[in-house]
């Protein structure tokens, strides 16, 4: 088990894109999530753990060891990682025992203490008695299974994880994941865990780390990524909040740009006046009957609805009661009970 930290890491690829000045540490025995948008520097980042790329600047250390920098290179193979990536996890000529045992293997472990680990990695992911299947005979997520391991079999000193579970449906994704929350929990194991799918990243990490373009903007416990975003671009990314350009008047009341006054009743370390970004989660938002907005559409969620308004130019996401009925077009007035704002500069 190990910490992983990241010290001022910069790395620029030839044509653009890369990540810059990263500084970041993962505790021995923390789960974090690395989350953003396509092309953001996650898969970036874990590579650079993983050992696939070289920084620029800055070192990264692993257990304490710099194992990039300036003065320090240390192969892949000599980092003790276990690997998950989302596709080709698995070897589909061998079978499952040989895939699992194919590292102990190479690290010239013998013949029975192998078939004990063997044993052991396969009963943490749930495959006993899977050993002699052939991989084109499991499920996608059995095959996930197999990859994981084949990660913890050398009981790697950190977990590296990317998007894994990409390629399975919705409701096997949602097994695997409670599955690999209770794993990584039993074994204590330090886990980077890369995805795009902000669900995922809040169910599963100790701390969330979100990237855009190639830079970390906010480390912070699930809830309160959710509660207290740092940027407006993480109040949308992960919580799905609206965007509204204002100007601040003070005790909560806000105008559009255009001069029409607004009030919200909670607003959270409030941030000053004048002009910037007001940010509210659908969740946070009411709805009454009549007013300026129009319901443009309306998407049922199972538990909730998620009511589409336009209101004043801007476009809302409100989250309503599944019973409330909404018909397109109708009259409705937002309510919006909590806000975070973003002075500009
Ligand atoms: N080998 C490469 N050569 C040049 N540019 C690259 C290379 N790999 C990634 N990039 C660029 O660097 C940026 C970050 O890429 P990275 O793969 O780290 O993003 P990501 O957040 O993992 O995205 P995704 O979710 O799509 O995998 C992107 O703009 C990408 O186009």
């Amino acid at each position: 088990m190990a910490q992983i930290e990241f010290q001022d890491v910069s790395l620029a690829y030839g044509g653009g894109g890369g990540v810059t000045g990263v500084d970041l540490t993962v505790e021995d025995g923390e789960f974090v999530a690395l989350l953003g948008p396509s092309g953001s520097g996650k898969t970036t980042l874990l590579r650079l753990v993983g050992g696939f790329l070289r920084p620029d600047r800055g070192a990264v250390l692993i257990g304490g060891e710099p194992v990039a920098g300036p003065k320090a290179w240390v192969p892949p193979e000599k980092r003790r990682l276990g690997m998950v990536f989302q596709y080709h996890a698995v070897w589909p000529h061998r079978s499952v025992a040989s895939n699992v045992e194919y590292p102990l293997r190479l690290a010239k472990v013998g013949r029975s203490e192998r078939e004990e680990r063997v044993r052991e990695a396969l009963s943490l992911v749930g495959l006993e008695g899977f050993e002699h299947r052939a991989p084109e005979t499991l499920s996608g997520g059995q095959r996930q299974r197999v990859a994981l391991a084949r990660a913890l079999v050398m009981q790697p000193a950190a977990l590296l994880l990317d998007e894994p579970f990409a390629s399975l449906d919705a409701a096997l994704r949602a097994r695997l994941r409670a599955e690999l929350s209770a794993l990584v929990r039993r074994t204590g194991v330090t886990v980077v865990h890369v995805t795009h799918d902000r669900t995922e990243a809040l169910a599963l990490a100790d701390r969330v780390a979100v990237l855009h373009e190639g830079r970390l903007v906010q480390v912070d416990e699930p809830r309160r990524l959710y509660s207290a975003p740092a940027t407006p671009f993480v109040a949308r990314f992960v919580s799905d909040a609206a965007l509204l350009r204002v100007r601040a008047r003070g005790a909560g009341r806000f105008a559009l740009e255009g001069g029409n006054e607004f009030e919200v009743e909670n607003i959270p370390e409030h941030g000053g006046s004048g002009p910037g970004t007001l940010a509210v989660r659908p969740q946070d938002i009411r709805l009454e009957p009549g007013g300026e907005g129009r319901v443009r559409a309306v998407l049922f969620m199972g538990d909730t609805q998620e009511v589409v308004v336009g209101w004043r130019g801007h476009e809302l996401r409100v989250q309503a009661p599944a019973d409330a009925r909404y018909r397109l077009g109708e009259a409705v007035r937002p309510v919006f009970g909590r806000g975070v704002f973003f002075p500009d500069g």
